[in-house]
């Protein structure tokens, strides 16, 4: 990493990176793609290209990984061309990111209907062959992505979707414009701008000093159990949505809590995961359970946890036909949370 200066001049509309640190550089560069679309448009010659059918990334298997393959824009223009497909479907990708090189990095959907190119979608057989990849559905491979991929992926199916679902000014009716980067949209007749929303979610890890309270929905894998989640209501602080949402699901009151971090996550749409501890009063500890919610939820031992954490082959059926006690995937902030609370003592700060 090389010296900040702390001298942030600007020439014409470019910052000057000389002296600054790579973080510091990367994020100047992408900033500048986001409002300048000729730099932009440039960036992509240069730029390599993540490819998604219908919000599903393109994947290449390897062992027990996946691997996201990148193309360049040339590679893109030939397949489009293969296909019969003109290259402005180009215009449709988005900015995800940039490497420390300053690669900017896109994604593209070849299944969604172009806002850009009048041509139909491309078949996801032909060109599952074409690029020898599988266009798989990101929530069952994110497990089997490295870390820098799934968040890369994840950030980028989020955006995809947001464009595909905003084509249209809810104020006037009239069709949206993506600027070159896909970092808003603006409305062709009142110039109203749309920007990429996250809806924020707490999640929560309660205990009661020794033990921790998980539970499931009928839709998670059997056995899996997970931290209590929700979505904020509007109007809503952080630490009330904890404390609704506690109330809502097993029927407690938490008492102190202690943010730990926070993830985006892409699933349903796009949501800004808010991770807590909490604490309910001694004593009381009855869980009175919200079945329109949750299917179960149970307070559970240390040594039980841990154990969980260290399963290498969960979500499988055993001999005597149970699935065994499970947590979220590593990639989860459920996981991270839970993790935290195994593996030390949580300081409890802000009363709610
Ligand atoms: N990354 C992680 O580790 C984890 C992530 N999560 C995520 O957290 C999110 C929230 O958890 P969940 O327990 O389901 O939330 P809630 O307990 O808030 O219940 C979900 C219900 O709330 C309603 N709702 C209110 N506001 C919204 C909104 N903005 N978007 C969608 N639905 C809303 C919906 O009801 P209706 O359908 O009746 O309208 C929905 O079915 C989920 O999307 C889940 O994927 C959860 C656990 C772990
Ligand atoms: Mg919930």
């Amino acid at each position: 990493m090389s010296l900040y200066c702390g001298i942030a001049c600007r020439r014409k509309s470019f910052w000057c990176y000389r002296q600054l640190s790579t973080y510091v550089t990367k994020t100047r560069y992408l900033f500048e793609l986001k409002e300048d679309d000729d730099a932009c448009k440039k960036a992509q010659q240069t730029g390599a290209f993540y490819l998604f059918h219908n919000l599903a990334p393109l994947l290449q298997k390897s062992g027990h990984q996946y691997l996201a393959p990148q193309h360049s824009l040339l590679e893109l223009e030939r397949l489009l061309g293969k296909f019969g497909q003109d290259s402005q479907r180009i215009e449709d990708s988005v900015l995800i990111g940039c490497s420390e090189q300053q690669e900017a990095w896109f994604a593209l959907d070849l299944g969604l209907n172009s806002s850009s190119s009048i041509n139909a979608s491309l078949q996801k057989p032909e060109v599952e062959k074409e690029l020898t990849g599988s266009f798989t559905e990101l929530r069952k491979a994110l497990y089997q992505l490295n870390v820098k991929d799934a968040s890369l992926l994840s950030t980028a199916q989020a955006l995809l979707r947001w464009h595909d679902t905003h084509q249209f000014c809810s104020r006037s009716g009239q069709p949206t414009k993506k600027n070159m980067a896909g970092s808003k949209r603006v409305c062709s007749s009142n110039q109203i701008i749309y920007y990429p929303q996250m809806a924020p979610v707490v999640i929560t890890l309660v205990s009661d000093g020794t033990r921790c309270l998980l539970a499931r929905q009928s839709f998670f894998p059997k056995g899996m159990y997970s931290a209590l989640a929700g979505f904020c209501d509007i109007g809503e602080s952080l630490e009330e949505t904890v404390r609704r949402e506690v109330a809502e699901e097993v029927g407690l009151e938490v008492e102190r809590l202690h943010y730990s971090a926070s993830q985006h996550w892409p699933f349903p749409n796009s949501s800004l995961m808010i991770a807590c501890h909490a604490t309910v009063k001694p004593g009381q500890t009855e869980i009175r359970l919200n079945l329109r919610e949750l299917e179960a939820a149970a307070w559970f031992r240390h040594d039980e946890v841990a154990i969980a954490l260290r399963r290498n082959n969960p979500y499988t059926q055993q001999q005597n036909g149970a699935f065994p006690f499970c947590l979220p995937p590593k990639f989860a902030i459920a996981h991270q949370l839970i993790k935290e609370w195994v593996e030390k003592p949580i300081r409890f700060t802000l009363p709610v």
